[in-house]
């Protein structure tokens, strides 16, 4: 694990004015009673590798919702690319095809093989006929050979989704998005329940796709230390509501806001929940 060293003077190179995601004191709900999410702030510059933790029930997954136009804030503003999401705007409509989502369930479809679930990403630039009949164009066919290929599912293209590892659902559930030729990338916990070396190489397949196609990463963990790993910044959730962000650059981590607790107590925290 590498040393992190604390610091209060945040002063990174790095920090764009381009941002791709942006939320204003955004609340939103599933019933009229309780609030999933409340309050959140929060901008995500493009072309980087940003994380969301918290514990259970947090609101994560409700988070990635918002930013995929699958659920809409009840309170606050958010712009996805500079674009407020709205089913009825052609402009968010096209930008939804570049949202590769890979939910909690993965969603492959498995009965069918490999090479079919990654051309479900190709579909919005297909035309009905194509679809239907599973005509792909020839282009298609190459890109998402050579994208099985960057993902090391090479010789696996006919086996049905059903019969692979966990290992290799996930790389095909990348594939299917990065099919999508994506601007964003949303994973929802795309490694827990992986042992330690296939959620290392997952992680490090997007952080190639990421850098190869200046994606921005939105990942969704359970572990503190894997974010920090690879993210160039971290929020942390409570209880719908975002009490810490921490910026990672190199060796370094930094409380970039400050709600109830700072970066040593979150650390503190997740230490000792995995001791338990
Ligand atoms: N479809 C739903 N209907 C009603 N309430 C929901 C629904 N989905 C989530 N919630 C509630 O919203 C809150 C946030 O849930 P969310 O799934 O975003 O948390 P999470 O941090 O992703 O949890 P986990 O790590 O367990 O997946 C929780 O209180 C949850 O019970």
């Amino acid at each position: 694990m590498k040393q992190i060293q604390m610091t209060k003077n945040p002063s990174f190179s790095s920090i764009s004015t381009n941002k791709i995601i942006q939320m204003n004191n955004v609340s939103t709900s599933y019933d009229s009673k309780n609030f999933a999410l409340e309050g959140i702030n929060l901008s995500i510059d493009r072309g980087t590798n940003y994380a969301i933790v918290g514990q259970s029930g947090s609101g994560k997954s409700t988070l990635l919702k918002l930013m995929n136009g699958m659920m809409i804030p009840s309170k606050g503003t958010i712009k996805i690319d500079y674009t407020t999401p709205n089913m009825n705007n052609k402009k968010f409509k096209k930008m939804m095809h570049e949202i590769g989502y890979i939910p909690q369930s993965l969603g492959l479809v498995k009965n069918i093989s490999v090479f079919e679930n990654i051309m479900i990403g190709a579909l919005p630039r297909l035309s009905k006929i194509q679809s239907l009949l599973k005509k792909f164009p020839d282009g298609e066919i190459q890109e998402a050979m050579k994208i099985i290929d960057q993902v090391g599912l090479s010789g696996k293209e006919t086996r049905k989704a059903y019969m692979l590892s966990g290992g290799e659902k996930r790389r095909v559930a990348i594939a299917r998005a990065l099919m999508q030729k994506p601007t964003i990338l949303l994973a929802d916990e795309i490694v827990s329940e992986l042992d330690h070396v296939t959620s290392r190489e997952i992680m490090d397949l997007i952080a190639e796709a990421q850098k190869r196609m200046n994606l921005t990463a939105i990942m969704v963990h359970h572990d503190i230390q894997l974010a920090l790993k690879y993210a160039n910044r971290v929020a942390v959730i409570k209880k719908g509501q975002k009490i810490l962000e921490i910026g990672v650059e190199g060796d370094t981590i930094v409380d970039f806001q400050t709600g109830d607790m700072n970066t040593e107590e979150i650390m503190e925290m997740y230490a000792n929940d995995t001791e338990k």
